[in-house]
C-alpha cells in the first residue's frame, strides 16, 4: 500500500524523504510476480524454430555478443563527446597520475634520505600514514567547501596548492641536506596535499553528475574508477620504474634524482589541471548550487545541516551504512591476509595470490558488473552487492583449501567493486546538487577511518590471539582467531548490507531474489504502480450468459441500498475510447490473436487509469462485469496465446491492480450460450467461436481460481439468479468494511 511521504524538503533529487519510488501493490497478480514479464514465445513455427546446436543459432549468438560490445564502447564514445566530461576526465587522469606518483615518489624520497635500514622503513611508513591523517582533521568540513564555494575555484586553487607543496619536497634538499629536516617536510607537505586533496575530490565528484546526463552516470564512474584505480597506479609505477633505470645508469646531480624528478613531474600535473579546470571546463562552475550561493547559511550550520541530512534521509543513510559495512568488511580481510596465507600453510606467495584476487575482483565488479545485473534497481544492486562481499568473506572464513580461498576473495571483490560503482553513482546521482558535496566527502572521510581502524585492530586482534584451544575434555577444539575474526566481520557485513537493502529500497514489495534472477536474464521486475485505495474492488468473470450481468446489476443494488458508493463498470467498452475499442473487438472484422489482447490490454488501461482507479481512491466499490482474468481465459487458453504474456501485457496495463475479490459464475457453455441467443441481440464475434473454444475458456476460469482461492468465490451459475446474488453478498458483506490496514 503507498503512502505519501509527509510533506517537507528533502534533497532527493525529485522525492520527498522517505517516499520509495513505487511500491508493491498487495493486488498483484498470482501468475507473475509483480511486474514481471514474461518469457516472450515466438509464434508456433516449427520448421524456423532455432536449433540450439545449430551453427547459424552459434553464429548469431556470437554476433548478438559483438552487438553488445560494441554497445559498451559506443557507450563511452557518447560520454567522451561531452566536451566537458573529456576534459574532466583528463584532469582526472592527470590528477590521479600525480596523486599515485606523489605516493610512490614521496615515500621512496623520503626513504633515500636515511640510511639504515629501520630508519629507511620508518620514514617510509610515517609518509603514507601521514596521507591517512588528513582525513580525520579535515574530511568533515571538506564537503562543506564543494557545496559552498564555486567548484571550478575550489579545484583549481586546490591543484594549485598541490603544484606548490608537492614542488617544494625535491627544492627542500637544495636548501637543507639534514636528513631529518628533509624527512620532516616531506611529512608536512605530504599531510598539507593531502588536506587539500580532501577539498577537490568532493568537488569534482559532486561536480560530475551536473556535467552529464544521469543515465550516462554509471558509465562516467566507471571510466573514472578505471582510471584512478586501474590505468593511474599502473602507468605512475612504470612511469617512475622508466626514471629510476633511465636516470641510474648515468650520473646525475642530487637534484636530478630520479624520485625528484618524478616529484618536479608530479607537481607538473596539478599546475596543468589547475589551468584545464579553470580555463577550460567552465561549465563546473554552473549548476544548480550556484544560484544559491549568495544566501548561503554560515559555515557551522552548513556543516551541521549536512550530517542532519545524512541521519534523516534513509537513501543517504542506507548508502553511508552499507560503503562503511563493506569497507570495514574489506579493512579485517586485509588486516587478516598475512595470518590467513598462513592458516592455508601458504606464504608471502599466497598472500599475493589472495590480494591479486581482490583486485581482479574489483576491477571485474566495476567494470563488468551494470552488464551482468542489467536493469536491475540500483538501490537493490548495492543492498546486495554489499551481501556478496559480506557473505564471501563468511566463506572466506570456512575455506580449508587455497582454491576455495582463491575463489571467495574473487567474489570479495565482485561484490566490494559493485558496491563501489553502485554507491558512487546513485551517491551522484540521487543526492542534490546542494548536499552532494558534504554527503561524499562524509563517505569519502569515513572510509578511510573505518579501513584504518578496521585494518589496525582487526591486524591487533589476530596477532594477539594467536591459535587458542578449547579443551571439552573429550575433545581438544584448535581455533583460529583470523577465521573467527573474518566470521565475525562477514556476519556482520551481511548485516548491514541487509540493513542498507532495506533502508533504501525501491521496490518493496517485489521480492529481491526473483527480482535477481529476472535482471540476470534480462528481464527485471518492475515495481507495482502506487495506487492509494481506500475502497473495494470486486469483479464478476465466467463464460458467455452466466449471468454477470444480471448479478453486478442485484449486488449494485443491495449495496447502494445499505447507503454505498458502487460503481458499475464492464470491460471492455466503459469509457468513450472504450467503446470504440469494443466496438472493433466485437463488431468488426476478424482480428489477430496479438492485435485482440492488445486492444483489450488498451481499454483495460485506459479503464484502470480513468474509472477504477479514482472510484477506489474515493473509497467507492467498484463492481466490474469482466477483467483481467477474461483475457487470460479467452485470448489465453481460447486463443492459444501465451498465457504468461497475456499476464504480462494486463499487469502492466494495469499498474498491477488486482480486484479484491473475483466472483466466478461457473456454467457449462451450451447452457451459457443459450441464455445468451435467448436475448435475441444475434451472436457478436467472440460468442460465435466454436464450444470447444468456450470450453477451454472456463475451465481457464476455473484454474485461475483454484490457484488463489482466497481471492476468489465460485459460484454454480445454474442456480436461480436470486440465490446467487445471496450467496454473493454474503462474502461482499464479510469484506465491509474496508478494514484498517488497506487504508492509506
Ligand atoms: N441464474 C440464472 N438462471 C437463468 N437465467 C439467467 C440467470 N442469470 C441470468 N440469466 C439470464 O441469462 C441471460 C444472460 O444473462 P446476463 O446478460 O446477465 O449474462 P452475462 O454473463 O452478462 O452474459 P454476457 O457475458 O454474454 O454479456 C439473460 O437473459 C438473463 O436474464
Ligand atoms: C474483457 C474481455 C472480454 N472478452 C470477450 C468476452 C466476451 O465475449 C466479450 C465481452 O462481451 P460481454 O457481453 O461484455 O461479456 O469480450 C475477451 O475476449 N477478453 C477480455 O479481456
Amino acid at each position: 500500500m503507498q503512502r505519501r511521504a509527509p510533506g517537507g524538503g528533502s534533497a532527493i533529487a525529485g522525492r520527498t524523504d522517505d517516499e520509495p519510488a513505487g511500491e508493491g501493490t498487495g493486488r498483484d497478480w498470482p501468475h507473475l510476480a509483480p511486474g514481471e514479464p514474461p518469457e516472450i514465445q515466438p509464434e508456433i513455427q516449427p520448421e524456423i524454430r532455432d536449433d540450439p546446436d545449430s551453427e547459424a543459432t552459434t553464429r548469431r549468438i556470437r554476433q548478438a555478443d559483438d552487438q553488445d560490445h560494441l554497445n559498451g564502447i559506443a557507450e563511452l564514445k557518447t560520454i567522451l563527446r561531452i566536451r566537458a566530461f573529456r576534459r574532466l576526465w583528463v584532469v582526472l587522469g592527470l590528477s590521479a597520475l600525480g596523486d599515485w606518483l606523489g605516493l610512490l615518489a614521496t615515500a621512496t624520497f623520503a626513504a633515500d634520505q636515511v640510511d639504515d635500514s629501520l630508519a629507511k622503513g620508518a620514514a617510509f611508513g610515517s609518509v603514507i600514514a601521514v596521507r591517512l591523517l588528513p582525513a580525520l582533521v579535515f574530511g568533515a568540513i571538506a564537503g562543506v567547501f564543494a557545496d559552498r564555494f564555486d567548484r571550478r575555484l575550489t579545484m583549481a586553487v586546490c591543484d594549485l596548492l598541490r603544484f606548490a607543496f608537492f614542488l617544494t619536497i625535491p627544492l627542500s634538499t637544495l636548501v637543507t641536506d639534514n636528513s631529518a629536516l628533509i624527512v620532516g617536510w616531506a611529512a608536512i607537505a605530504t599531510f598539507a596535499i593531502e588536506s587539500v586533496s580532501m577539498m577537490w575530490t568532493p568537488a569534482k565528484e559532486a561536480a560530475v553528475p551536473n556535467l552529464i546526463p544521469r543515465a550516462r552516470l554509471e558509465t562516467a564512474n566507471q571510466i573514472s574508477l578505471a582510471t584512478t584505480y586501474g590505468l593511474t597506479p599502473v602507468a605512475a609505477a612504470l612511469l617512475l620504474a622508466l626514471l629510476t633505470t633511465a636516470l641510474g645508469r648515468v650520473d646525475t646531480p642530487g637534484w636530478a634524482a630520479p624520485t625528484n624528478i618524478a616529484l618536479y613531474f608530479n607537481a607538473l600535473t596539478f599546475l596543468a589541471t589547475a589551468c584545464t579546470v579553470y580555463f577550460g571546463i567552465k561549465e563546473i562552475s554552473g549548476g544548480p548550487s550556484a544560484q544559491h550561493r549568495e544566501r548561503r547559511p554560515g559555515l557551522l550550520k552548513e556543516f551541521v545541516d549536512g550530517w542532519r541530512f545524512i541521519g534523516r534521509t534513509p537513501l543517504v543513510r542506507g548508502l553511508v551504512l552499507g560503503i562503511f559495512g563493506a569497507f570495514a568488511g574489506g579493512g579485517v580481510v586485509i588486516g587478516t591476509a598475512q595470518f590467513y596465507a598462513r592458516e592455508l600453510y601458504g606464504g608471502d606467495s599466497t598472500f599475493f595470490i589472495l590480494f591479486a584476487m581482490l583486485f581482479i575482483g574489483l576491477a571485474s565488479g566495476i567494470v563488468g558488473g551494470p552488464r551482468l545485473i542489467g536493469a536491475l534497481s540500483r538501490r537493490r544492486w548495492f543492498g546486495m552487492s554489499i551481501v556478496l562481499a559480506a557473505g564471501a568473506v563468511v566463506f572466506l572464513g570456512l575455506a580449508w583449501h587455497l582454491v576455495l580461498a582463491v575463489v571467495f576473495t574473487l567474489f570479495v571483490g565482485v561484490g566490494a567493486g559493485m558496491a563501489f560503482l553502485s554507491g558512487t553513482t546513485l551517491l551522484g546521482g540521487e543526492v542534490d546538487d546542494e548536499m552532494r558535496g558534504r554527503a561524499i566527502a562524509v563517505v569519502q572521510t569515513g572510509v578511510r577511518v573505518v579501513l584504518m581502524l578496521t585494518i589496525a585492530l582487526s591486524s591487533t586482534l589476530v596477532g594477539a590471539g594467536g591459535r587458542p584451544t578449547i579443551d571439552l575434555g573429550f575433545v581438544t577444539l584448535h581455533l583460529s582467531t583470523t577465521r573467527i575474526l573474518l566470521l565475525v566481520a562477514g556476519v556482520l557485513g551481511v548485516i548491514a548490507g541487509i540493513a542498507a537493502l532495506r533502508q533504501m529500497d525501491d521496490k518493496p514489495g517485489v521480492p529481491v531474489l526473483a527480482d535477481l534472477w529476472g535482471s540476470l536474464r534480462g528481464r527485471p521486475l518492475s515495481a507495482g504502480e502506487p495506487h492509494a485505495t481506500r475502497g473495494l474492488f470486486v469483479v464478476f468473470e465466467g463464460g458467455e450468459g452466466a449471468g454477470k450481468s444480471t448479478q453486478v446489476r442485484l449486488l449494485a443494488e443491495a449495496l447502494r441500498g445499505s447507503g454505498r458508493d458502487v460503481v458499475v463498470t464492464r470491460e471492455p467498452g466503459a469509457t468513450e475510447a472504450g467503446a470504440q475499442i469494443r466496438r472493433m473487438l466485437l463488431d468488426g472484422d476478424a482480428l489477430a490473436p496479438r492485435a485482440e489482447a492488445l486492444l483489450y490490454a488498451a481499454d483495460r488501461a485506459h479503464h484502470v487509469a480513468t474509472v477504477v482507479r479514482p472510484a477506489l481512491a474515493r473509497g467507492a466499490i467498484v463492481v466490474s462485469d469482466r477483467y483481467v482474468d477474461s483475457s487470460l481465459a479467452y485470448q489465453g487458453a481460447g486463443r492459444t496465446l501465451p498465457v504468461g504474456e497475456v499476464a504480462w501485457l494486463s499487469a502492466w496495463a494495469t499498474g498491477g491492480l488486482k480486484p479484491d475479490l473475483t466472483v466466478l459464475l461457473d456454467l457449462d457453455p451450451s447452457v451459457g450460450l443459450v441464455r445468451a441467443e435467448s436475448r435475441g441481440r444475434g451472436a457478436d464475434r467472440l460468442e460465435s467461436e466454436s464450444l470447444a473454444f468456450h470450453e477451454r475458456v472456463r475451465f481457464a476460469f476455473l484454474d485461475l481460481a483454484a490457484a488463489d482461492s482466497a481471492r476468489y468465490l465460485v459460484v454454480d451459475a445454474e442456480r436461480d439468479p436470486e440465490r446467487v446474488a445471496d450467496v454473493v453478498l454474503d462474502r461482499i458483506r464479510s469484506l465491509l468494511p474496508v478494514p484498517e490496514e488497506n487504508r492509506v
